[in-house]
This record gives structure tokens, sequence and C-alpha cells, in this order.
């Protein structure tokens, strides 16, 4: 374990193998899946058997295996059919094209992800880099031709993952043409088949009747993994991923408790903590994971969420939140509605002197306020001087938020963190 004398050296070493610990790391056996498995296999089975493919949605939380496993059984069906070809004749081989979109990726700028963007993602995935088509300047019905004729180019079975399919918003074009494009007579040589997953169930309950029909041919439920669950992906996660000195039956029970407790289940959650728990304790010179190393690190994860749910927020709520940074930097907060406005007002002003943009009204804020209130960044807090002594709400960062944690959404949004003065705002 260790040794060296670079300042990027540890002393010690816990873990033997980082890979495994990674995001998109695709582990060899799913673990407590079975159910799911067993009617995804289902699902692909006709695909191995040379027949017209089927189309599946995927649904549950996030972090409970929903990719993994797909991922698992994409490289399992490849696999199997590779060795089922090399005994059949040309004409009798079974050719299957693979497909993986995340279609949260097509987000860029103003362009939201839509039918229109994933369609432009899948063409120019099947073309060479100089003959890719930009996600603007086209019809839309010319973008689903190009898609459908460059589909039909390829042999055999197309098979369609869109990852996050719940980012397509509410233009699900593609999600009802796709699985059908045969019966539509859009294709003439292949047969798709479609697997949308999603962890949005508002998303999924709000799918249209047609692609409920099309896409939704069978449905697979990830439901969260228990406390008992997570322990077992979790053992078998760390036997690969570190030495064996330096976690206990303890450190997994701490961690596999943490996730359930805090994350719902999510086996990403767990994983990321024992990661962090074993940088953490590396850091120290320590060899063994203790709980303050975990406990430190369940923090530092918290402190991280935070910062990339604020970097999601809409550009007006983040103005509004920088707004309150500086009046909380300069002990103008808890703040009255107008105040905040005024602060909101200097902000937008900033960030929009090349386009022109300007503030919206109070009221307008005020909306967009109320939601940071009810997604748990803003505290309210009700004055009432009595009769005649008048009535108003003032606004603070709750417990979570700090100015340092909006500037940190800033940095991560690449947006510059400009300097806004404070002063006269409160008048
Ligand atoms: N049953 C399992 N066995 C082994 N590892 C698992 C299992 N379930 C999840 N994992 C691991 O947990 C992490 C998160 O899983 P995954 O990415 O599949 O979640 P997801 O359900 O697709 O989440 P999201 O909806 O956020 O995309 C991955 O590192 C994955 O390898």
């Amino acid at each position: 374990m260790g040794g060296s004398d670079s300042i990027f050296a540890d002393d010690v070493e816990l873990i033997k193998n980082a890979e495994v610990l990674e995001e998109d790391y695709t582990p060899e056996t799913i673990l407590c899946r079975d159910a799911a498995l067993d009617d995804f296999t289902d699902v692909l089975k006709p695909i191995y058997k040379g027949r017209p493919p089927q189309n599946a949605f995927l649904y549950g939380d996030t972090g409970v295996g929903k990719t993994a496993a797909t991922k698992h059984l994409r490289d399992k069906l490849v696999d199997d059919l590779e060795t089922k070809n090399a005994d059949l004749p040309a004409d009798e081989q079974v050719t299957l094209n693979v497909i993986w979109i995340n279609c949260e990726n097509f987000t860029t700028g103003d362009h939201k992800t839509s039918s229109y963007q994933v369609a432009v993602g899948i063409v120019n995935r099947l073309r060479d880099k100089g003959n890719r088509i930009t996600g603007t300047g086209y019809a839309p019905q010319d973008v689903y031709d190009i898609m459908y004729s460059e589909l039909d180019d390829l042999d055999g079975t197309v098979l369609i993952v869109l990852d996050e399919v719940d980012k397509i918003g509410k233009d699900d074009t593609l999600l009802y043409e796709l699985p059908r494009s045969r019966d539509m007579g859009y294709l003439e040589t292949v047969r798709v088949g479609v697997i949308g997953i999603s962890n949005d169930y508002t998303f999924r309950k709000n799918l249209s009747p047609k692609v409920k029909d099309s896409l939704c041919e069978t449905e697979i439920k990830f439901p969260p993994y228990d406390a008992v669950e997570l322990r077992q992906i979790l053992q078998s996660r760390a036997e690969l991923a570190l030495y064996d000195d330096a976690y206990t039956d303890e450190t997994i029970q701490l961690v596999s408790a943490l996730a359930y407790q805090e994350a719902s289940g999510s086996a990403r959650r767990a994983i990321r903590l024992l990661r962090g728990s074993a940088e953490i304790a590396e850091g120290e010179g320590v060899e063994q994971i203790a709980e303050t190393h975990v406990r430190q690190a369940d923090k530092k994860i918290e402190y991280g969420n935070i910062v990339e749910s604020i970097a999601d927020q809409d550009d007006e709520k983040l103005y509004i939140l920088k707004a309150l940074a500086h009046l909380d930097l300069v002990d103008k907060t808890p703040a009255r509605t107008r105040t905040i406005h005024r602060a909101y007002s200097r902000v937008v002003r900033a960030y929009n002197e090349d386009s022109g943009s300007e503030p919206l009204t109070q009221r307008g804020m005020f909306n967009h306020l109320s939601k940071l209130v009810m997604f748990g960044f803003v505290h309210t807090i009700d004055r009432n001087k009595g009769a005649g002594g008048g009535q108003w709400n003032e606004h603070e960062f709750s417990d979570d938020v700090d100015p340092a944690k909006v500037k940190e959404a800033y940095d991560e949004r690449g947006l510059d963190w400009k300097r806004i003065k404070t002063r006269g705002v409160d008048k």
C-alpha cells in the first residue's frame, strides 16, 4: 500500500480498484433484482430469436439499478448473439444494433431536449463526424425523415435505449412513432425496439395514451432497495474495490443504513459514500475506514447535492438566490420581498447587460421566490405586528443553503460571480 514522495500520493491506500467505484462501471452481476431482470429478459428474448423486438418502459427512483440492469442485459445479449451467430450460416444470423441515447445530454442553452433534439442525436450517432447535422435549422419532419433513412440503412434489429427519457418533455412524438415506425411505413428493412428509462413518476403518469400503448408495452418497476439489499450490493462492490483490511462489516452496515435513510434506497448514494469514506481515510493516513470518515463523507455528499440542486434551478431563481446571498453577506436577511426585489433587479441587470432582459415585476419574482420556499432553499418568516402594526413576510436562506453554496452553483453553471451592490436596497 502507498509509499511515494509525491504530494499527490497518500501514505496508505485503501482503494485497490477505483474503477469499480466509478459511476459508469457496469457490475458483472446485478444483485437483488431477480424479478425485474426476469421480466426484462423476456422483453429481449424475441431479439435473440430473430423475431420482432418488443418495447419496454423501466421506471423507479434514482440509483436503483435501471441503467446498470439495462447495460448488463445489453452486453449479455450482444455476447450471446455472437456465440449463436458463430454456428449459423450468414443468412440466418441475427444482426443487432444498439443505440444508447441519454436524453439529458440534448439540453443545450435555450434548446431543451425534445423529440426533435433526440432524433438529431440518433442521426448523429449513426453518421461520421464530418457528416453530422446541427440541432437547429431543419424542419422537424425533415429530421425524422433523415433519421428513418439512416436507421433503414442498418440491418436486422435496432434496439434504441432512451435513458432519462423524461427529459424529452411534452413533445413525445418520437416515443409514439419510433416503436411503431415499421407499422407506419417509415421503415422497411429494420425492426426497431425501444427501451425507455425514467425516474420521473409524473412523466410516466402523464404520457399520452398513444405512447402508453406503444412504448409501455411492458412496464418494469425497479423498487428502492431496502437496507439489507444495499448492504449486499455494497459488500460485493467493496470486495472488488477495497483492500480487505480497509473496511469492516460495521462500515458496510453504516454506509448502507445512511444511504437507506437519506437517499431512499439508492445504491448510487451508497457506493458514493463508500468511496468518499475510503478517500477521507486515505487522506488521513489511516488504514481502515472508521465511523467518523463515513460521517464526514456523508456531510460532503449532502453539501454537493445541495449545490447541484441549486445549479439545476432556472435563471430567475438563480438570480433571486444570488440576491439573497448578497443580502445575507451584509446581514440584511431576513429581508422583505421588496428588498429582495431591488437586489434581484440589480442582479438581473448585471447578467443581462447585452441582451437587455428586464427583471420580472415584484409579483412575478414572488412566484419564483415561493417555489424556492417550497423546494426548501428559502425560509419565510411571518411578521405580524398586531392590529395597526401591519403584517408582512421576510425571507432568508434555509439552514441547508448559504452564499458559498450559491456561488459554487454559479461556478457549476459556468456563470461568473458578478459583484452586486446592496447599498440602499432596503430603503
Ligand atoms: N442491483 C445492483 N447490483 C449491483 N450494482 C448496482 C445495482 N443496482 C445499482 N447498482 C449500482 O448503483 C449505481 C446506480 O445505479 P444505476 O445507474 O443503474 O441507477 P438508475 O436506476 O439508472 O438511476 P437514475 O434514474 O438516476 O439514472 C451504479 O453504480 C450501479 O452499478
